[in-house]
């Protein structure tokens, strides 16, 4: 087997640390950057690719920030569209293959039965359309990419709606969540072992696993279910918090202002990504488990 020279975008956020920890013994990882490597500057990222002579390209790099996007629509769209067709053309050159994340956010959230890959996008807010046109982007430079799509994302590094809510326990006697969202809360550290069973895959068969493929654990929650069984696991380890569990509150979506809209469903059918790399998909409390022991090994 050819050794891989892997190049990683973004490894500060909380997908690209845990591929840091996950790929380490993967091939030669080079991860630059948010300085080495903007995505803004394209010139920039074409030579730090062409550099490298990557036969793998990971692009956990994007901009997150939802409600910012809605004012910063030309900020985001360089981010998460023009750069990935930028990352996609370079990858298509070299004959690397693209591996890039997407998001439940470029579907409007109506359909009643989880969304399938092939399911038409129709996103509701400027993140949104940003990371869909990052697709299509990719689609049309190289047939080499597998986008793994994802959705509510939480892990040990960066921001997220858990480390908000442990926070918020911990300050207010009172939280009010919306209760009329519905998704599975998908841990950083999951999508890396997956991530990394991919990167196997490749390594053996070029053509294999191309594609679009759906990822997440399997149950689904809105998200105050999911505040509330945060607060019941940080109760169950003695973790000093304010809130009772009967404070947290479930409210209707219009009663919680926000610059962008969301889907009501964010839920991502798996069969596709399962049965192509013979993976096990367990339940989102699983690996929330886990995720709470090593915050508070973390913590101390
Ligand atoms: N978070 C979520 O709930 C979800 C995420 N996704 C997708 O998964 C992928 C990973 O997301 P996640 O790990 O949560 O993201 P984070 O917000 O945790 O991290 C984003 C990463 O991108 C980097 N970055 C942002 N802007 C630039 C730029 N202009 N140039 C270079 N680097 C930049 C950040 O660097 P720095 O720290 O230096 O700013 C950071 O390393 C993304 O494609 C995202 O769209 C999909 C669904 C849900
Ligand atoms: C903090 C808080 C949030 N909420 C609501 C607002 C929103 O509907 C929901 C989640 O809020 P957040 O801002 O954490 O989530 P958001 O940033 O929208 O999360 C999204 O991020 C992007 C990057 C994705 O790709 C999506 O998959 C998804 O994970 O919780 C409350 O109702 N009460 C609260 O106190
Ligand atoms: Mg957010």
């Amino acid at each position: 087997m050819t050794v891989s020279r892997i190049l990683l975008l973004g490894k500060s956020g909380q997908v690209g640390s845990a591929l840091q920890v996950r790929l380490a013994d993967r091939g030669k990882i080079l991860a630059p950057d948010r300085e080495a490597c903007d995505l803004a500057n394209i010139n920039q990222l074409r030579d730090v690719i062409r550099g490298v002579q990557p036969n793998i390209i990971i692009n956990a790099a994007a901009y997150t920030a939802v409600d910012k996007a809605e004012e910063d629509a030309e900020g985001c769209f360089s981010a998460n569209a023009i750069a990935p067709g930028v990352i996609a053309e370079v990858a298509e050159a070299l004959g690397a293959r693209l591996i890039h994340y997407s998001t439940d956010y470029v579907f409007d959230g109506a359909k009643k039965t989880a969304y399938l890959e092939d399911d038409m996008p129709s996103p509701l807010n400027v993140y949104g359309r940003s990371k869909l046109a990052g697709d299509q982007a990719i689609f049309a430079a190289t047939d080499n990419h597998t986008i793994v799509r994802v959705g509510w994302v939480y892990g040990l590094a960066g921001h997220n709606f858990a480390k908000t809510i442990l926070r918020l326990a911990a300050e207010l006697d009172e939280l009010r969540i919306v209760d009329d969202q519905v998704g599975a809360p998908t841990s950083a550290e999951f999508i890396a072992d997956v991530t990394a069973r991919i990167v196997d895959c490749c390594g053996h068969d070029a053509k294999k696993g191309r594609g679009v493929f759906n990822l997440a654990p399997s149950g689904r929650v809105s998200w105050h279910g999911y505040a509330v069984e945060l607060i019941r696991e940080a109760k169950r380890r003695g973790w000093p918090l304010r809130v009772e569990e009967d404070m947290i509150i479930p409210i209707a979506s219009k009663q919680y202002r926000t610059a962008a809209a969301r889907p009501k469903s964010s839920l991502l059918d798996t069969r596709k990504i399962r049965e192509t790399f013979d993976l096990d998909v367990p339940a989102w409390q699983v690996h929330l488990k886990q995720f709470m022991a090593e915050l508070g090994a973390h913590a101390g």
